[in-house]
Formats: C-alpha cells, sequence, structure tokens
C-alpha cells in the first residue's frame, strides 16, 4: 500500500539507509514535559519521485505485524463537539430501542384495526419478526455500505427507512401493510444498530470509548423503557397504537436534520484519502492538542490504514471477506464479536423481556405492562451502571461480573418454576398454579437476571467496533451485528415453544447452562481492551486472545492518561513484550 500525505509538512528526519526502511520523527520540545519522539521501525519509507514535491514522503507499513507496534498517546480530553456527534449518533440507539420495544403494547391496542378483525397469534408474531428479520438483511450489508458511502450517510438512510416504516404502519388497515411498515422499520434498525457504535467508537477519546459507545446503548434500554411507558399509557387510547409509531418519527427527524450539518468520522476520511477533511475533525474534536500532534495522528491513522487491494467494489469487498478470515487476529476479533452477540441473544433476555408479561401473569401478577416496566427500568438503571464501570473497572471484568451473576438467578428462577408447578398447554394457554412465594422468588431473580445482564452482556457486545482494524472493521462488525439479530430472531420465535415442550423450568435451566459456558468463553477469550488505542487492539490479539497482557497494556495505558501533560510515544509490542 502506498500512502501519499503531500499536505503533511515532513518534520520526519529520514534515515540515510537506501531502503528506507526507517524514520524517525522528533518535536521540537515546545515546552518542558513535552517532548517528543517516535521510531517508526515498521513503516517503510520512500521518496516521491525527484520531480515531484520534495516534501513529500510516502509511507507504508511492512507488514501486518508492524502496523500496529507504535502508538501516539495523548491528551484526549472531551470536546462539546464529540459529544454532540456521540449524541446524534445515539439516536439511533434510541430507535432500536423504541421500535424493538412498542411492539408489545401496539398488538394489544391494534385490536380488530387491521383487517376489521383480531389478529391471530401468527400474525402478531410476524408483525412482532418482521423488524428483526429487516435488521438481520440491513445489518449484513451495512458494514460495507459504511466503507463505502460513509458511516454517517448510512445513518441518514437508516432515517429514511424509519420515515417510510412508520409511514407504512400509520396508515396501515391490513396485517400485509403493517407487517410490510415493520419489515421496512428493521431496514433503518438494523442500519442504525450497526453504524451508531461504530461511528461513536470511532471518534470517541480512547480512555472514555466505552462509556460513549454505551452512551447508544443508555438510550436503547432508555428508548425500551420509553415505549413500555407510552405504550402503557396509550393502551386505552383509541388508535393509540397509531400514535405510539408515529412518535418515532420525532427523533428521526431531529436525528436526519443533524447529520446534515455533521461530518463524518476522521477514520472514515482517511480511508477514503481525505486527509484534509480527517485533520479538520481531529482538530474540532481535540481543540486543546496542538497542531502539530493532530498531524501526526492522522500520520499514524494514513500508516496503519491498509487499504484493501481490487479492481471494482465486488473484488475488494471479497478480498476485505478474505482478509477476515485469514488474518489470525481478525479471526479473533471475529470469534469475540459474534460469540458475544450470540451470547447476549442467546442467554435468554430478549424473551424474557417480550413474554415478561405473559410470564409474570403465569405467577399471579395481573398488571403485566407495569411489571415490564419495571422489567426494562432494571435494564435501563443497569446500562448506567454499566457506562460508569466499563472504562473505569473494564470490559472484561463487567463480563466476568455479570454472566456468573445471570447464571446464579436463573438457576434460582429454574428451581422456582420447578416447585411452582406451571405449565403451559399446547395453545399456550397458561395453566396458573396460582400466586405463591415462589411467584415473589421468580420475579425478584428475573430483576436481578435484568440488572447482572444489562451491567455485562447487555452493553459489552456493542463495543464490537474495537476489535477490529480499520479494513475489516465495517464487514466484522456486520458478522457480529447479524449474528445479534439472526440469535434475537431465533429466540423470539422458539422462546414460547420451548416453554411448552421442556418446561418453564427446563427453559430457565437451559438458558443457565449457555450462560454458565459463556462465562467461560469470556474468561479465555475476552481480553481487556480498555484504554487501548483502536489500532492496539491488533497487536493485542496477533498471537493468541492474549489476556494477561491485555490486562497488562490496559493498565498501563491508564496510569499513562493521568499523566497528562506528557507527549508520549510508546511501542505497544515493547510493552507487551515486557509482560
Ligand atoms: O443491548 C441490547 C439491549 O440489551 C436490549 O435490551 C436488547 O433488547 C437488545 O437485544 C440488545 O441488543
Amino acid at each position: 500500500m502506498r500512502v501519499n500525505m503531500p499536505h503533511l509538512k515532513s518534520r520526519a528526519s529520514q534515515s540515510n539507509n537506501s531502503d528506507g526502511a526507517s524514520v524517525e520523527f522528533c518535536s521540537e520540545p515546545d515546552s518542558p514535559g513535552k517532548t517528543a519522539k517516535v521510531t517508526l521501525e515498521s513503516l517503510e519509507v520512500q521518496r516521491a519521485p525527484a520531480n515531484d514535491d520534495e516534501d513529500r514522503i510516502q509511507i507504508k507499513p511492512v507488514n501486518d505485524e508492524d502496523d500496529t507496534s507504535v502508538m501516539i498517546t495523548f491528551n484526549q480530553s472531551l470536546s462539546p463537539f464529540i459529544i454532540t456527534l456521540t449524541f446524534v449518533a445515539s439516536i439511533s440507539g434510541f430507535l432500536f430501542g423504541y421500535d424493538t420495544g412498542y411492539i408489545s403494547s401496539a398488538l394489544i391496542s391494534i385490536g380488530t384495526d387491521l383487517d376489521n378483525k383480531v389478529l391471530t397469534y401468527g400474525e402478531k408474531e410476524i408483525i412482532t419478526a418482521a423488524t428483526s428479520l429487516g435488521a438481520l438483511i440491513t445489518s449484513i450489508f451495512a458494514g460495507t455500505a459504511a466503507d463505502i458511502f460513509g458511516r454517517k450517510r448510512c445513518l441518514m438512510v437508516s432515517n429514511m427507512m424509519f420515515v417510510i416504516g412508520a409511514i407504512l404502519q400509520v396508515t396501515a388497515h391490513t396485517f400485509w401493510q403493517m407487517a410490510v411498515g415493520r419489515l421496512v422499520m428493521g431496514f433503518g434498525v438494523g442500519i442504525g444498530s450497526l453504524i451508531a457504535p461504530l461511528f461513536i467508537s470511532e471518534i470517541a477519546p480512547k480512555m472514555i470509548r466505552g462509556r460513549l459507545t454505551v452512551i447508544n446503548s443508555l438510550w436503547l434500554t432508555g428508548g425500551q423503557l420509553v415505549a413500555y411507558g407510552c405504550g402503557a399509557g396509550l393502551n386505552y387510547v383509541n388508535n393509540g397504537w397509531r400514535i405510539l409509531v408515529g412518535l418515532s418519527l420525532v427523533p428521526t427527524a431531529v436525528q436526519f436534520t443533524c447529520l446534515c450539518f455533521l461530518p463524518d468520522t476522521p477514520r472514515y476520511y482517511v480511508m477514503k484519502g481525505n486527509l484534509q477533511k480527517a485533520t479538520e475533525v481531529l482538530k474540532r474534536s481535540y481543540t486543546d492538542t496542538s497542531e502539530e500532534i493532530i498531524e501526526r495522528k492522522v500520520e499514524e491513522l494514513v500508516a496503519l490504514n491498509q487499504s484493501i487491494p481490487g479492481k471494482n467494489v465486488p473484488e475488494r469487498v471479497w478480498n476485505t471477506i478474505k482478509e477476515l478470515h485469514t488474518v489470525p487476529s481478525n479471526l479473533r476479533a471475529l470469534v469475540i464479536g459474534c460469540g458475544l452477540q450470540a451470547i447476549q441473544q442467546f442467554t435468554g433476555w430478549n424473551s424474557l423481556m417480550y413474554f415478561s408479561g405473559t410470564i409474570f401473569e403465569t405467577v399471579g401478577f395481573k398488571n403485566s405492562s407495569a411489571v415490564s416496566i419495571i422489567v426494562s427500568g432494571t435494564n435501563f438503571i443497569f446500562t448506567l451502571v454499566a457506562f460508569f464501570a466499563i472504562d473505569k473497572i473494564g470490559r472484561r471484568t463487567i463480563l466476568l461480573i455479570g454472566l456468573p451473576g445471570m447464571t446464579m438467578a436463573l438457576v434460582v428462577c429454574s428451581i422456582a418454576f420447578h416447585y411452582l408447578g406451571i405449565s403451559f398447554d399446547n395453545s399456550v394457554a397458561v395453566v396458573s398454579a396460582g400466586f405463591s412465594s415462589w411467584g415473589i422468588v421468580i420475579i425478584i431473580f428475573i430483576i436481578v437476571f435484568a440488572a447482572f445482564y444489562a451491567l455485562g452482556i447487555g452493553t459489552v457486545p456493542w463495543q464490537q467496533s474495537e476489535l477490529f482494524p480499520q479494513n475489516v472493521r465495517g464487514i466484522g462488525t456486520s458478522y457480529a451485528t447479524a449474528t445479534n439479530w439472526a440469535g434475537s430472531l431465533v429466540i423470539a420465535s422458539t422462546f414460547l415453544t420451548m416453554l411448552q415442550k421442556i418446561t418453564p423450568a427446563g427453559t430457565f435451566a437451559f438458558f443457565a447452562g449457555l450462560s454458565c459456558l459463556s462465562t467461560i468463553f469470556c474468561y479465555f477469550c475476552y481480553p481487556e481492551l480498555s484504554g487501548l488505542e483502536l489500532e492496539e487492539v491488533q497487536t493485542i490479539l496477533k498471537d493468541g486472545f492474549n489476556i494477561k497482557a491485555s490486562k497488562a497494556l490496559t493498565k498501563k495505558r491508564k496510569q499513562q492518561a493521568t499523566r497528562v501533560h506528557e507527549l508520549k510515544y510508546e511501542p505497544t509490542q515493547e510493552i507487551i513484550e515486557d509482560i
């Protein structure tokens, strides 16, 4: 790969080595304690042809192993610009939560509004699942689209899908129009669920990247909570469900309008070779960082951005897929990214959320919407706890607290269901044993389950973008997001059957078993990535999951971040090798 950086004034003192295998960047100390020196041994530097601008240098990483060997660590504080970008991007999270959340109440209040008859159980399932199906379809392509057209444009397309989907639903008088509206809305949800966390992780200062990405999850769980709340309020209003759907147009319009005035991520601009725009966005993001450091950061991003070869788009996409599967660090990232998303869905949270009303009725509680609000409220509050913990305590630690907690809560629920003696007959009618103290145990431990879920596996998988290097980030996150939606589709459509076939006690025991296996998976395969540069993660995953090294590197980076006035260039590889 060759990267031209003609706009960058070369402050590089090039070695006389004829093959140009190393380059040293030195900055004049502009203030005491602000000395910077970096040796980019891994970069091959070539002089441009003599008739070209003498100052132009071309840098290319020599090979995969070297391309993450040097990292620039500087004080990355949070600016209003980054906060604005994060909030605008995470409106997608709100729409994801609201649109998946309102359907359970809408289905109750639809009554005979569609085709002048009550919806059958199968029709209700199709209307619910259509959004997950739509999301699954677009999440497969959204990553590639984000690399080709940009993150921002993809978010704007998702807004259009939300608008078309909502209009189709609000005006629906037939089951099929409603189902198609839900499917189109799902297209928007799929794009937004992938792009928003990707966008945020690419603009976030590394020390709070986890937190900023959790803001998207906060909006998501908040969206679900709002949907349940509005749903409960509009349940008895004539055509209340149309208002419920129509309300989703407000955040969509806000996001679209704001995006018209905001840029894309610096990493996307670097991918497209638009270094001027990348520099501009970085400058607006890090207002108290010197121009020189910003330029270095751009140089570094350029050097680490290995573009994928190919004559045309299909060839490049194919080569990207190959790269994702053949480079060991990418393959490990894929195992972690898809693994965590699968765990998030297959440990049963969504089935509990969607069917919590039914479950609570079986154990003697009649006010199902109130109870659903308590469960999704717990999900929201503990996502807030994750927000404070994810960078400080670390992603790995909160996962390893959350998953065993979920296992314990599911085991207790399974035992309680066993003693409660509840069963579901073939028509999914509930044969209730009436209210008992086991019923209270179930309610308490479903809430405990929700808390541990939200703290760890509900939020951490959405940090997926940090696992992949720039050149495969789009496709890699597509795989992971598609795994999420496929899992959600499977679980939502099999949960009630499981309750019938293997009893509630068996179903909860099954989820407990999966949570337990998931804890083992995370213990051995999920390194700590808080505080690392996006580009450093590949060094960790290069020759294994390197749990120990990741913990040490994280610690080191966090210590450095407290010494805010030191400008540091410290080779990642060296730190890891020292461990
Ligand atoms: O992270 C989110 C969150 O936990 C939601 O509550 C859940 O419904 C989604 O499926 C999940 O992806």
